[in-house]
């Protein structure tokens, strides 16, 4: 199972994720107290070896910020929040980057990935980066199919539930394994990771 662990400021938190397991690391470039300034994302990007993807997040930033920035920081994925034209993706794509196209739960609700093509689909609680729950068998009978990641108040203590009832291609965690806003815990890091882990192997 894919594992995305988001939010990262520090070297050593990405050193942490890393070693721990996380397929994919994000980087904050939009409002956020986790936010990271593009020349800060690059130093960051520089700790995460080959295999393991740098995403940076954006929300509602035009399209030429998103570029600017995503090409400074010199990540591989760009993941988008609010509304973008179908144009903005393909110009994203066109440059070589993965797109994590996130969106309400509440909205996609049975949506298929198909209609999401190559891109990662991120269904995330309404309110993105708040460590907020939302009720995953919202997802009814009908998960999505192919490449998406659950996300919203993810936990050590409540992942292994979460994939049992999503049953979801990855997840994606920032709250749930801080010690306060802003601030991970290598730890928490470790055991989500673990977590995730022995829930895959059922
Ligand atoms: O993390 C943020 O502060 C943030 C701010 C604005 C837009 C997106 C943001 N994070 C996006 C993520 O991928 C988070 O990991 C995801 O929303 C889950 O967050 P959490 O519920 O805190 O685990």
């Amino acid at each position: 199972m894919f594992v995305k662990i988001c939010g990262l400021s520090t070297t050593q938190d990405v050193e942490a994720a890393v070693r721990a397991g996380a397929d994919a690391v994000g980087f904050v470039l939009t409002g956020s107290p986790r936010r990271v300034s593009p020349e800060q994302a690059r130093r960051l990007v520089a700790a995460v070896p080959e295999g393991v993807l740098s995403v940076a997040v954006f929300r509602d930033e035009p399209l030429d910020q998103v570029r600017r920035d995503a090409r400074a920081a010199g990540v591989g994925a760009v993941q988008l929040h609010g509304e973008h034209p179908a144009s903005a993706f393909a110009e994203l794509r066109d440059l070589g980057l993965t797109l994590v196209r996130a969106t309400s739960a509440a909205f996609a609700a049975g949506a298929s990935c198909g209609d999401f093509g190559e891109d990662l689909l991120l269904l995330d609680s309404p309110v993105p980066g708040s460590g907020e729950s939302w009720d995953w068998s919202a997802l009814g009978e009908a998960p999505p199919s192919g490449r998406w990641m659950l996300a919203g108040g993810l936990a050590p203590a409540n992942v292994a539930e979460a994939v049992a009832l999503a049953r979801p291609w990855g997840v994606d965690v920032s709250s749930g394994v801080e010690v306060r806003r802003g601030v991970k815990s290598p730890e928490l890091i470790e055991e989500f990771l673990r977590r995730v882990r022995a829930a895959e192997q059922g």
